[in-house]
């Protein structure tokens, strides 16, 4: 009830214990917070909060508008929501290396269990779009080894992302890759690549768990889980995915409004009224009225 009973520091030593123990976590992007406790209740490891989702949801395109106020803000609103593991995309840290500290430190306030930080120049674009340039390897080292000094609980997971795979190709990805590991990093988060094979090869060049980002219309093919787990995949992320469901939900909806002049074909499709009572626990505050405001005003009510 209210929100989850775990504190973020349990939360990330359980990712901690899960990414050691060597299975495939699987992290939906929470596109609300309503929506991280729907993933947790479906048995997912972990929810991931995506950058691209949070501008899209102020009806902003990525490309770094969005500030670390506003992430940290939804970072918070989302993790407290739930007793999994939350991973925060933190694009490329809002700045400079000393901005990049106070944002792990920000989010590590806000409650999330991980963290990525990404290569790209500012500003920055969504991962899968073709132009986008990354900083020199100096530059991102820095980012990285500012996060990891940063945090002040040693499991905050801190996971470098490195783009260059559509810039220079993917020996320059393997490069960054161990050069980042180097640096700090605790996780690998090799963005944009094209094939299992491309996955395969960032897996055997660091040590670290490695994240594959599974969003749709994007430069990777649509892998299954067994698949990434059989390339030595650690983590896995569908971005985007709940927001673009909601929305072509949303939009055939509003179209039969228009068709039909009401939505009664729609309903079967509908989360009903008792399912979502059941997942925002609305049962247990029943407590309150019956166990804790059941004293008398004593007639003192005048
Ligand atoms: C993972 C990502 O960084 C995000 O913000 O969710 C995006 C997803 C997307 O735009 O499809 C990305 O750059 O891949
Ligand atoms: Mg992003």
């Amino acid at each position: 009830m209210l929100y989850s009973g775990l504190t973020p520091a349990a939360k990330r030593e359980k990712l901690r214990a899960d990414l050691a123990g060597g299975g495939l976590l699987r992290f939906p992007g929470a596109f609300n917070p309503l929506s991280a406790r729907l993933i947790e209740t479906k048995g997912f490891e972990g929810v991931y909060i995506s950058g691209a989702v949070l501008a899209a949801d102020l009806g902003l395109p990525d490309i770094g508008l969005t500030t670390l106020t506003e992430v940290a803000a939804r970072s918070q609103q989302i993790s407290r929501m739930t007793d999994l593991p939350t991973l925060v995309d933190a694009d490329t840290g809002f700045g400079e290396p000393m901005n990049v500290a106070r944002t792990v430190q920000t989010l590590e306030d806000a409650g999330v269990a991980g963290l990525h930080i990404e290569d790209q120049v500012n500003p920055k674009r969504c991962g899968h779009l073709d132009g986008k340039q990354v900083v020199d390897t100096d530059t991102a080292l820095k980012r990285i080894r500012a996060a990891v000094d940063a945090r002040r609980d040693p499991n905050l997971l801190v996971m470098a992302r490195t783009d260059i795979r559509a810039v220079d190709g993917l020996a320059a990805a393997i490069d960054r890759a161990k050069a980042l590991v180097d640096a700090g990093a605790d996780a690998i988060f090799p963005e944009a690549m094209g094939t299992l094979a491309e996955f395969e090869a960032i897996r055997a060049a660091v040590d670290v768990p490695i994240l594959a980002n599974m969003t749709e219309f994007g430069k990777s093919e649509l892998f299954r889980v067994d698949q990434l787990e059989g390339v030595g995949v650690n983590l896995v992320i569908f971005p985007v995915s709940l927001l673009r469901l909601a929305m072509g939900a949303a939009e055939a909806g509003l179209d039969t409004i228009l068709a039909e002049g009401s939505l009664t074909s729609r309903v079967p499709e509908m989360q009903t009224r008792a399912e979502l009572y059941r997942l925002l626990d609305y049962e247990a505050y029943n407590h309150f009225d019956s166990g804790i405001f059941n004293f008398s005003l004593g007639g003192h009510d005048g």
